[in-house]
């Protein structure tokens, strides 16, 4: 160390009986705040090299274009609108293996995109692969501890009782009541466009349309979305909103702060608190109407008690009819139900696990009609091939004077037949699947079939828009609408190459419920009804969030059809 060094650092170690003691202790304050200083450096380069960078890639190859200390946090914040196709454009670029990129303060990000290093990460591992804080701290305000943000016995639970209103019987009926009845809603809103040449938007509409049928089908409620002349639903908007604010915390470096100044964090909570309260409502008249219910009971066991027994076959209509009831309804099932700390659930539980069923039985399936009804105004063959279909299976149209027209009710049987309708839904779900991206924090260091050695607490993310569109699976047109593709495979390709409705045991449980409302629903509107893009062939790009809504809606012009 040089004379010169030695008379900088000297005064703070010098007698503090000097002839200037007022210059000694200004050094001595300057010291302490550089050390401080020193040290609080030390250790956020520590903590950003534990979170972020370094070590913390394992041997995976790193995406091009990292910069020092920032990694890929410029390349991600530029293409956050476009998150999926830079996504896929990193894959293609990095020959589909498995890669990595870094941002300060977030966790390492590995992109997978093999299948059989997915199915190791959704099946044979999936006690190592977790949801964990980190997806609870982005999601939790939202979807508090449904079943999309739980792990473990929680998970478990909610599954298998869920299960139970995903049934045949169940279908049927959904079929020739709930749907029917919000398709006559439907078409009475198409009927009146098209009558007034109104433009409509096909993508809002769908919203309303699966947000109503699973109002009634999750939770017996008359929600009223499709008849109203609002504008905006005000629970949609919110909850809308929400998800973009909270799927944008996973690429947002310091969100918890940044929130905080951008007022990004009292929106969510003003959108929290209408989701919440909408919830709750649901929850409040179910109650209120349980303890109607028991109150009438109570009465008709009193009077059957001084009147004569039930008979045997009063009793087992009953039955029948409780047991239909559960099969109906999802809210009833979830307020008989004990939870797995043995004591049924409260009023939070109870409002978590309606916002988790609307999401997963409104915004997917909404979305996913969408999508279609917008690939086959892009695709005139693919739809005129459908509407053939509809000739041959549905036949002619109920009347031909429109005042008199009824709206098209498939028949669960019917629906089942539409295999080209079908096709062009999954066709339209593989492109642009509801859930584009999902991702897995891995609770212990761990090495995939592929090699890659993924260090503890790093998320993998392993995206449907990506794996969808493998043309090492799909063929030289993966990025081509082409429904027939469909009818000419020999059986279902493994859903780790189709991941749209996810795979493994969290393989989405309204899959079937979804298929046949989207083959209901084309057949229903595009049997009656010819749709025209308000701006013929214009592109519609997707939103940033947990699902894939359309940015600018799906604005048509809508005609009867001769
Ligand atoms: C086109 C429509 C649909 C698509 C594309 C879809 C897709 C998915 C995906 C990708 C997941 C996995 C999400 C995750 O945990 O990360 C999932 C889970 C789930 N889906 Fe669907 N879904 C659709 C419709 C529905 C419908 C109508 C329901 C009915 C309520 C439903 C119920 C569920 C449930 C309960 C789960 C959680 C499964 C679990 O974690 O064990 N889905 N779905």
């Amino acid at each position: 160390m040089g004379t010169d060094t030695l008379a900088f650092i000297r005064p703070a170690f010098s007698n503090p009986f000097t002839a200037n003691p007022g210059a000694s202790g200004d050094a001595q304050l300057c010291n302490t705040y550089l050390a401080i200083g020193l040290a609080t450096l030390v250790l956020l380069v520590a903590y950003y090299w534990r979170t972020a960078v370094g070590c913390r890639t394992g041997n995976v190859q790193l995406l091009p274009g990292g910069k020092p200390l920032i990694g890929h946090m410029i390349q991600l914040l530029q293409n956050q609108h476009r998150f999926h196709d830079w996504i896929l454009e990193g894959a293609t670029r990095m020959g589909w293996k498995t890669y990595c990129f870094t941002v300060p303060l977030l966790p390492t990000w590995f992109v997978v995109t093999d299948p059989t290093s997915i199915e190791y990460i959704l099946k044979t591992e999936m006690h190592n692969w977790v949801k964990g804080s980190h997806f609870f701290a982005t999601f939790g305000p939202v979807l508090g501890h449904g079943i999309f943000t739980s792990d473990g016995p929680h998970w478990l639970w909610q599954r298998k009782l869920a299960t139970h209103i995903f049934s045949v019987k169940g279908f049927k009926r959904y079929m020739s009541q709930v749907f029917a009845e919000h398709m006559d809603i439907l078409s009475a809103r198409m009927a009146a466009a098209a009558a007034s040449s109104t433009p409509i938007d096909l993508h809002d509409l769908m919203y309303r349309f699966t947000l109503d049928s699973f109002g009634k089908i999750g939770f017996g409620v008359q929600l009223g979305c499709l008849a109203s002349s609002d504008a905006k639903v005000p629970f949609a908007v919110a909850f809308d909103t929400a998800q973009v604010i909270c799927v944008q915390r996973f690429t947002s470096p310091g969100w918890r702060l940044t929130e905080l100044l951008n007022g990004k964090r009292s929106q969510l909570n003003a959108c929290c608190s209408v989701i919440h309260g909408f919830a709750h409502d649901i929850v409040q008249q179910r109650r209120e109407l349980l303890a109607q219910q028991q109150a009438a009971d109570a009465a008709a066991g009193a009077d059957a008690a001084a009147g004569a027994a039930k008979t045997a076959a009063m009793k087992e209509q009953q039955e029948e009819q409780e047991d239909d009831n559960s099969a109906q309804d999802l809210l009833s099932l979830f307020m008989a139900a004990k939870g797995v700390d043995g004591k049924p659930l409260n009023d939070k539980e109870l409002v978590d696990t309606v916002i988790n069923f609307i999401i997963a039985g409104r915004d997917t399936t909404a979305q996913a009609l969408s999508w279609t009804l917008y690939e086959l105004l892009q695709h005139p063959a693919a739809e005129q091939q459908l509407l053939q279909e509809l000739q041959e299976v549905l036949g002619p149209l109920p009347a031909d004077s429109s005042s008199s027209r009824q709206a098209v009710h498939p028949s669960y049987e019917q629906v089942r037949q539409l295999r080209f309708t079908r096709a062009c839904f999954l066709e339209a779900l593989r492109l642009h699947p509801s859930v584009p991206a999902n991702l897995k924090f891995a609770v212990h260091a761990d090495t995939l079939p592929d090699g890659s050695a993924i260090p503890a607490g790093c998320q993998v993310l392993y995206s449907p828009y990506v794996v969808n569109r493998s043309k090492s699976f799909w063929g030289p047109d993966a990025e081509e609408f082409r429904p027939s593709r469909w009818l000419s495979m020999d059986s279902m390709p493994s859903p780790y190459s189709y991941l749209s409705f996810h795979a493994g045991p969290r393989l989405c449980l309204g899959q079937r419920l979804a298929e046949l409302e989207g083959v209901y629903v084309l057949a229903g509107l595009l049997a009656r009804f010819k749709f025209s893009q308000v701006q013929p062939g214009a592109k519609v790009d997707y939103v940033f969030s947990t699902s894939l809504p359309m940015m600018q809606g799906l604005a048509v012009t809508v005609q009867e059809r001769e």
